[in-house]
């Protein structure tokens, strides 16, 4: 945390050029106005003739549509600048407007200028040429096409820096949670600005404490790469991924898509993609790993655990693998050819003849061409293109050729890849020494790793289930086979830009997959490995993680925005106890004192404790509330019993719950990710989160970090030791 003393808001006294900028506004509003009205008149837009008119009239339509929603708020913000001697007012909004017949122009915040806003620096070379110098920077607080307030940032005239951004974000800071994440488009802050602009095509990591912005700032970037302005590196929202660690949070991040103006994204969690590629939907997906970290008492079996699966999300298991298919394919191919009679028209009968020799070629040019959409789909190519070629077949009758020679082909393929189904294949290949040491890439030790079985006493699930620690096998084996990628009718095609949320829980393997399956350069990875849960799937560092996305950057994010000083404080004497790191920096927001409810063991005391706390949250003026559990049946249970005290928490305990605002009772895992205005923390007692484990200790710090405003705690019996009154 800062030292600094907490920034007071000044009383407002309307800026001396309010009226000028109020005039400046209604221009703006009625030039849009006036441009939207002419879009929308066909009679404006006549063409040569009547296809051009109809595609005239569409596109002006689509423009009309775009620049619609803008009208209310053209602009944010604006910055003085002083060209080549010649100064300028450039007005800075969500969409570009450009008035062809007067003064009242609106720059994109996602341009090149755009970005002149947000950042720090005083000078910048236009395009055009010459040296251009920011004068002063400003910000306009507009609704429904009103001039609320003007707060300049930065003014040359008075001396500089005014403090005035520190004061505008304080504002929006103070405001309420809403049901959905929100874009920072207004108040984005420099060090943010940077990473979200980091050249367009190169891979990003953003790494950032609890509460920097990050998911925040993946999204933003998303948006900025749809820019134009990103030429070859231009990203289609429709052909982009976004991972989030649950479907909860996942509809919950992506309600800030609309406002980005981005539409078609998919927004999904690692297991519904990864199920979904193997065309498992009904899969079960598991993490015994955690389960038994969580259980069993016993170091030996949890170290060995940890490092097993670590192992499984090695890189390296890219080429094992590769290794184990290339083995495994010529070893089917040996003795099978193929032999078929054939009519190209016009010519005799003759028969195509391509011997296992042929087909082992052919193979070894399919692995070196390592195609996305798999070794099956890459070998069928080879074979017909050879067919084509040895029987000399004119174009216009390949067509026919390659009928006649389908069945046989088909035929063929399904015995060479026969029962390689990726989880059986898999599974297959963690059985045994000999094929998992072909590549020579696993020393013994780690292949007797492998053999061993550290989760046998860990229930297995009775549906079909497969592991989150074989997952990156499995999509491994997927790729090689079958392909990696985005589908698109019946082609693979890469994703033009993916992005990774709680990076820091995705294996290298996992990364080297992505990387296969996107644009180079095209994946932003945000995370924070002091909040790593589930090290034994992650990275160790972000270097394992640069050496699967080349040219990668890590960017930091050092500053925390969503919670109050007091909140942020709290937190900090949790996290202190396994996070190493230097202090993050929190934004200097004064709130209300955490409130912290006992009382000693009673029946129904925890529901009465709850339930009170529930109304003094309320009496602080606020709506969307956080009740948080351990775990998802300490929800429903308590959820029922509620009701009882005159609670009505909605419980969010399955995937498929959204959070649609209003008073939640929910479980930890299911509220990393989420902030609501108020949270109160259930069971905040060392019964409940053991302080010896530090997996506890950092579900206790999600817990407690989940609240902008207004944070309480409540144990029947005392306080967990972490949290109680210093
Ligand atoms: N520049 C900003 N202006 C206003 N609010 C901001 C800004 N940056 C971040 N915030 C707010 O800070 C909060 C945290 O942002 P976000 O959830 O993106 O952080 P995070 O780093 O992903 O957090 P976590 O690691 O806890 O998931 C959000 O309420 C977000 O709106």
């Amino acid at each position: 945390m800062s030292s600094r003393a907490p920034v007071r808001l000044p009383a407002y006294t309307p800026h001396p050029d309010f009226d000028h900028e109020s005039d400046h506004l209604d221009g703006t509003v009625a030039a849009m106005i006036r441009q939207i009205e002419f879009w929308e008149n066909r009679d404006n837009l006549m063409g040569a003739d009547l296809e051009t008119s109809i595609i005239l009239g569409d596109e002006a339509g689509e423009h009309a549509a775009m620049l619609s929603p803008h009208v209310k708020e053209p602009y944010f913000g604006s910055l003085k600048v002083r060209v080549g001697g010649r100064e300028q007012t450039l007005y800075i909004g969500r969409h570009g407007f450009r008035d062809v017949k007067g003064p009242y122009t609106v720059v994109s915040w996602d341009s090149e200028v755009g970005s002149l806003f947000y950042s720090d620096v005083l000078g910048w070379t236009p395009r055009k040429g010459g040296t251009g110098v920011i004068r002063r920077r400003r910000q306009l607080d507009i609704t429904q096409k009103q001039l609320l307030r003007v707060t300049d940032l930065y003014d040359e005239d008075a001396g500089g820096d005014t403090g005035g951004r520190e004061e505008v974000l304080l504002r929006r800071l103070e405001e309420g949670s809403t049901a959905g994440m929100r874009d920072v488009v207004e108040t984005l802050q420099p060090e943010q600005n940077a990473a979200m602009r980091a050249p367009a095509g190169t891979p990003v990591i953003i790494q950032g404490a609890a509460g920097s912005g990050k998911t925040t700032i993946g999204f933003h970037r998303l948006a900025w790469l749809t820019n134009s302005d990103r030429g070859v590196h231009q990203v289609r929202p429709e052909a982009s991924m976004v991972l989030m660690p649950n479907k909860v949070l996942a509809a919950y991040a992506g309600r800030i898509l609309p406002e980005l103006g981005l539409s078609g994204v998919n927004v999904t969690t690692p297991e519904t993609w990864a199920v979904g590629l193997l065309g498992l939907e009904k899969l079960e997906v598991t993490d015994r790993t955690l389960s038994l970290l969580l259980t069993d008492r016993d170091n030996t079996r949890r170290a060995l655990a940890w490092r097993r699966a670590k192992l499984l999300g090695d890189a390296r298991m890219l080429d094992v693998i590769r290794t184990h298919l290339w083995t495994r394919f010529n070893a089917a191919i040996t003795g099978r050819g193929l032999a078929e009679p054939v009519e190209v028209p016009g010519r005799d009968p003759v028969t195509l003849s391509i011997t296992d020799t042929d087909l082992h070629g052919l193979l070894r040019d399919v692995f070196a061409a390592d195609p996305l959409d798999g070794y099956r789909a890459g070998l069928k190519r080879a074979i017909e293109a050879e067919a084509l070629h040895r029987l000399n077949v004119p174009e216009d009758a390949e067509t026919t050729v390659l009928r006649q020679l389908g069945t046989a082909i088909q035929a063929l393929l399904g015995r060479v890849f026969a029962s390689t189904t990726p989880v059986t294949e898999t599974r297959r290949l963690l059985a045994s020494p000999e094929a998992l040491a072909v590549s020579g890439l696993l020393t013994e030790r780690e292949i007797a790793l492998l053999q061993t079985d550290p989760l046998s006493g860990i229930p297995t699930s009775r549906r079909a289930s497969a592991d989150v620690i074989e997952i990156p096998l499995m999509l491994t084996m997927q790729a090689f086979m079958g392909g990696i990628g985005r589908t698109v009718g019946r082609t693979l095609e890469v994703f033009d830009h993916v992005v990774l949320d709680e990076a820091q829980d995705y294996s290298p393997l996992l990364y080297a997959l992505l990387a296969r399956a996107t644009r180079p350069g095209h994946v932003t990875a945000l995370g924070d490995l002091n909040q790593g849960m589930h090290g034994y799937k992650g990275p160790s560092t972000w270097e394992a993680v640069q050496a699967q996305l080349p040219g990668a950057q890590v960017l930091t994010l050092n500053r925390t925005y969503r919670s109050t000083r007091q909140i942020t404080q709290l937190g900090a004497r949790i996290a202190a106890t396994y996070n190493r790191a230097a202090q993050v920096q929190g934004v200097d927001r004064d709130g209300p004192e955490v409130q912290r409810y006992t009382a000693p063991p009673a029946e129904a005391a925890e529901l009465r404790l709850l339930a009170g706390a529930v109304r003094d949250a309320r009496a602080a003026g606020h709506t969307n509330i956080a009740i948080v559990t351990r775990r998802g049946v300490d929800a429903d249970r308590l959820s029922a019993a509620l009701r009882d005290h005159d609670t009505d928490a909605q419980p969010i305990t399955t995937q498929e719950h959204r959070y649609t605002g209003g008073l939640v009772i929910l479980p930890v895992n299911l509220a990393k990710g989420l902030e609501f205005s108020a949270a109160i923390v259930a069971s905040a007692n060392a019964e409940t989160y053991d302080e010896s484990t530090e997996y506890e200790r950092r579900l206790l710090y999600v817990s407690a970090s989940r609240a902008l405003h207004w944070l309480a705690l409540v144990s029947v019996g005392e306080l967990h030791p972490l949290i109680r009154e210093p």
